[in-house]
Parts: C-alpha cells; sequence; structure tokens
C-alpha cells in the first residue's frame, strides 16, 4: 500500500482529518427483499438480496466488491436512499446518526451506471442544464454557473470535448471515459460532500479507469465521502482504496480498511500467489476458486461461512458496537422527519430550462418529426383521394362520410399512439433527474406537453385534417360559397 496513505476504518485514530469534513454513513442491520410480480399477483417466494448488512462508511475512498450479482448495486441503492423502500424488511441508515430524508438524499450525489445524459446537447449543455435547475439563482447569477460549469469542466479534464456533443444511435460524439466523466459532472455541480458511484469503471479502458479513479481518490482527500462498487479494479486502483466492503449473495464477507484485507484472509488461510492482483485474489476467495488451508468452502454452498466468519469476526464486532452507539444517539435525536423536497429553483423556471431542453431536442434531432409529417401527408392524401370529391346526394352522401371519419379517427388514434413511446424512451433519464432533485413531475410531463406532444403530434393532425377536408368536401365548400348559401349559415358574418 502506499506510504503516505490514510489507514482507514479499522483503526479509529487515522481518519480523524476526514472525519470533521465529509459525512459519516452508517447502515445496520439491512434485509432488502425483491418480490416479483405479474399483473399485480406475486409470484414465488421473496428474493433476499441484502441479508443482515451492517457498515460504517467514512469520508474518503470507500469501494464495494463482489461477483455479479452478489448486491453491490442493490446495497449502494439501498444506503442512498434509491431503492424502494417497501422492500426493506429491516435496517436503518444514518448520515452522521440522523436518519436519511429526502433533504440528505438530494444533498447527496449519485452517479447511475449506465450514462444517462441527454444526446444531442454538448458536454457543456449538459453540466449548464443540471447548473440551472440545481443551483439556487438567488445565491448563484448566471454568471456563477457558467464559472462553475468552466471549473468542473477543468477538473475532469473535458475542455477539449466541451462543445462536443454527447451522442445518439443517429449522432457520434464523445468517447465513453468522457461520457462517464461528464455524469460525474453532473452530480459534481451541487459539490456534494457525499458522493455514490455504481461501477464507474465500467466500460473503459484501464488507463481511463486509473484516471478516473485517482480524480475520485482526489476528491475524497477534499473531505468527500466517496461511495462506490467496482469490479475488478486494476493493483493501482486497489491501492487508492481506503475502506473495502467485499460482498458474496447479499452478505459481507469483509468490511474494513482495504490494506489490512489480505491479512484479514491469511488468518482464515487463504494465501495470494506472488504477483496477483489483491482484487483477483479476493473475487477468487468469495467464488471459491481459492483454497483455505483451514476452511473448506465450495462455491455452492447454500450457506455463506466467509458470511459467518466475517460477522464473528473482532472487525465486525467492533463495527456493530460502534454502530449501536451511533443508532442510540440518533433515537436520541428522534427520528428524522421526511419533509417534502425543497428544490432549488421555482417551478416556472424549472418549466423554462427543461422545454428549452425538450425544444432543442426535438430541433437536434429532426428525422422522427420530418418521418411523421411525411407519413401524415402521405395517409391523408390516400384517404383524400379514396374519398374525393364526396357526393352530396342521400344515401351516398352519409354512407361516405361515416366511412372518411372512421379512417380520420383511426389515423389520429394510431398517430398519436407513439407518443407513449417518448415517454418509455426518456424514462430513465426522468427517474434519475427526478430522484436527483433536478425538477419536479409536474414539470417533465409539462415539457413534453408544451415543447413536443403539441408541436410533433397536433400540427401533423392539423395538416392531416387540412389536406383530407378540402380533397372530399372542397366543391360542397365551393358549392356553399358559389351559392352564396355560406352567408345564410352564418347570418352573424353578415350582421
Ligand atoms: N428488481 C429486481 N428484481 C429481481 N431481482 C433483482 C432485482 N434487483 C436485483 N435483483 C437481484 O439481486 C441480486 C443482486 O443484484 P445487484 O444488481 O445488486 O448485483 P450486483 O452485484 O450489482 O451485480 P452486477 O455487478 O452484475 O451489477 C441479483 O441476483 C439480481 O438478479
Amino acid at each position: 500500500m502506499s506510504k503516505g496513505k490514510v489507514n482507514f476504518c479499522s483503526n479509529e485514530d487515522n481518519f480523524q482529518d476526514f472525519q470533521e469534513q465529509g459525512p459519516t454513513l452508517s447502515f445496520s442491520n439491512l434485509h432488502y427483499c425483491i418480490q416479483q410480480t405479474r399483473l399485480c399477483f406475486k409470484i414465488g417466494p421473496e428474493k433476499h438480496i441484502l441479508k443482515d448488512v451492517s457498515g460504517i462508511m467514512r469520508p474518503g475512498m470507500n469501494a464495494i466488491m463482489g461477483a455479479t450479482g452478489s448486491g453491490k448495486t442493490s446495497l449502494l441503492d439501498v444506503v442512498a436512499g434509491r431503492k424502494d423502500p417497501a422492500g426493506l424488511r429491516q435496517g436503518k441508515v444514518l448520515v452522521n446518526g440522523k436518519a436519511v430524508t429526502s433533504e440528505l438524499r438530494l444533498s447527496s450525489a449519485y452517479v447511475v451506471q449506465d450514462d444517462i445524459l441527454m444526446g444531442t446537447l454538448s458536454v457543456r449543455e449538459n453540466l449548464l442544464f443540471s447548473a440551472n435547475l440545481r443551483l439556487n439563482p438567488k445565491q448563484y447569477s448566471t454568471m456563477d454557473k457558467h464559472s462553475k460549469v468552466n471549473a468542473i469542466l477543468q477538473d475532469l479534464g473535458l475542455t477539449d470535448c466541451a462543445n462536443t456533443k454527447i451522442g445518439t444511435e443517429f449522432i457520434r460524439g464523445v468517447s465513453g471515459g468522457e461520457r462517464k466523466r461528464c455524469s460525474i459532472g453532473m452530480e459534481l455541480i451541487t459539490s456534494p460532500s457525499l458522493l455514490f458511484l455504481d461501477e464507474p469503471t465500467t466500460g473503459l479502458d484501464s488507463n481511463t479507469a486509473n484516471s478516473l479513479i485517482k480524480l475520485l481518490h482526489d476528491m475524497s482527500r477534499r473531505g468527500k465521502t466517496v461511495i462506490f462498487s467496482i469490479h475488478q479494479p486494476r493493483y493501482s486502483i486497489f491501492k487508492q482504496f481506503d475502506h473495502l466492503t467485499l460482498m458474496h449473495k447479499g452478505e459481507v464477507v469483509y468490511a474494513g480498511a482495504a490494506d489490512h484485507a489480505l491479512e484479514y484472509f491469511s488468518d482464515l488461510g487463504y494465501q495470494i500467489e506472488s504477483f496477483n492482483n489483491p482484487a483477483d485474489f479476493f473475487m477468487d476467495v468469495t467464488n471459491g476458486e481459492a483454497k483455505s488451508t483451514i476452511m473448506s468452502i465450495s462455491a455452492d454452498d447454500s450457506q455463506n461461512p466467509l458470511a459467518s466468519r466475517y460477522r464473528q469476526s473482532s472487525l465486525c464486532q467492533r463495527v456493530l458496537e460502534e454502530l449501536g452507539r451511533l443508532n442510540l444517539s440518533s433515537a436520541e435525536r428522534g427520528k428524522g422527519q421526511d419533509e417534502p423536497v425543497d428544490y432549488a429553483t421555482s417551478f416556472l423556471y424549472q418549466l423554462r430550462v427543461v422545454c428549452g431542453r425538450t425544444v432543442r431536442n426535438s430541433l437536434r434531432n429532426p428525422q422522427t418529426s420530418y418521418a411523421q409529417l411525411a407519413l401524415t401527408i402521405t395517409f391523408a392524401l390516400l384517404v383524400g383521394l379514396i374519398y374525393y370529391q364526396m357526393p352530396l346526394s342521400l344515401p351516398e352522401a352519409i354512407q361516405n362520410r361515416s366511412g372518411a371519419f372512421f379512417f380520420l379517427i383511426i389515423n389520429m388514434v394510431f398517430a398519436n399512439l407513439s407518443a407513449v413511446e417518448l415517454f418509455i424512451n426518456e424514462r430513465v433519464i426522468f427517474i434519475h433527474e427526478n430522484s436527483s432533485g433536478y425538477y419536479r413531475t409536474s414539470v417533465y410531463f409539462l415539457s413534453k406537453i408544451f415543447a413536443d406532444l403539441i408541436p410533433n403530434r397536433v400540427i401533423p393532425i392539423i395538416v392531416f385534417s387540412c389536406i383530407t377536408y378540402f380533397m372530399m368536401v372542397w366543391q360542397e365548400w365551393a358549392w356553399l360559397s358559389s351559392s352564396r348559401q355560406v352567408f345564410r349559415h352564418l347570418p352573424w358574418l353578415t350582421s
């Protein structure tokens, strides 16, 4: 381990530097279950995703490692308050000894595994969107927001691609590493002291991953509590961790100082081969591929002997004692009230910013609008030709008009069904931004109606109606006008 590094967690005296700055997150006895449902009916038994998970994460680099499906993301989501609380059967999460409320949730930042960014906007525009919505306009002027965005672009090394679009299926945009850094930048806008990241290095090459972790490490040294899940870190990345939580099948098999983990497992009879990466070795231990000289574990063991050993260890006992103290003091302070979320910006301001983004997105991604307009015109011409110049004599007049109405209504209904797709496509972006406190739910839906549904759905229908009407009944209109009958039908015109 690097020499000058602050030894974390197992030795309480050594993290005093951080303790005074960033928050300490503690969680005890977490049991999280998922119940599969189909058409509102429960299917099968509940699935236990987290079983009796406890720990303390202090300012610094807190890594959560484990094989795929071991529960890393679930743990991160539960402690960040992003998981459905209905699934939490038992347990408590505290930040600085206080219950996690909506306010605490919004003052922290969460970077999800899949980068959720608006592809038609540039890196700078995405960051500015976050700044506009998450910084209080009374405290930050437009100039301040621009300077903050510039500072983040600088810090994250994004200055060169600041004006490059993120990219969509149609537009080639920034690289994977730049996308990831932009996602992190979106969250750094509020200068959060508690940062959660779900697998920030996934999909990045080892050098980019290393520089990203270095960046997080630097931030943690400025007093932030960085908590992240990670897969197979290389050694240069692993040695930047302060605290390590190792998960296996939803249980903790080790939680403590990262540089103490090798010693812990060697006490359990596991020996690391020379030149092996400790992170790979821990994976081998949890998967049952590394053999212990004193414990017998097989990969398909239904019990989790490593988790049981951890629970009996002095390391775990110390954590539980400290959690007991924290829980006691939080009980004395009373239950944290989950008050309604206080947004940084007003309803109208949010509506303006979100509508602006929606319009910009539609203008920069006009392919679907063009395709829809072309389809509308073609279908209108076809219907117009079928019912061209409908007769005025009975009974054909009524029969033809009924048929035409059928086609018109069917077209309007089916053309608008695609509006549902709008919400499906942007579902993840909406969930992420809404739960991160960017804007109110009503703002998103109203912005969609004003800036997307009205121009993209209503205008094609008006075009369709005009074409079909004049093709179907133009002669009727001409007859009414020529015989001046129209004035008799509309007496207010002549009055
Ligand atoms: N909503 C859900 N419905 C059903 N099962 C779920 C759900 N969420 C998580 N799980 C299950 O819980 C377990 C843990 O999932 P989780 O995503 O936390 O694992 P992970 O360690 O983050 O995996 P990965 O590294 O592959 O992302 C998995 O077996 C997963 O299938």
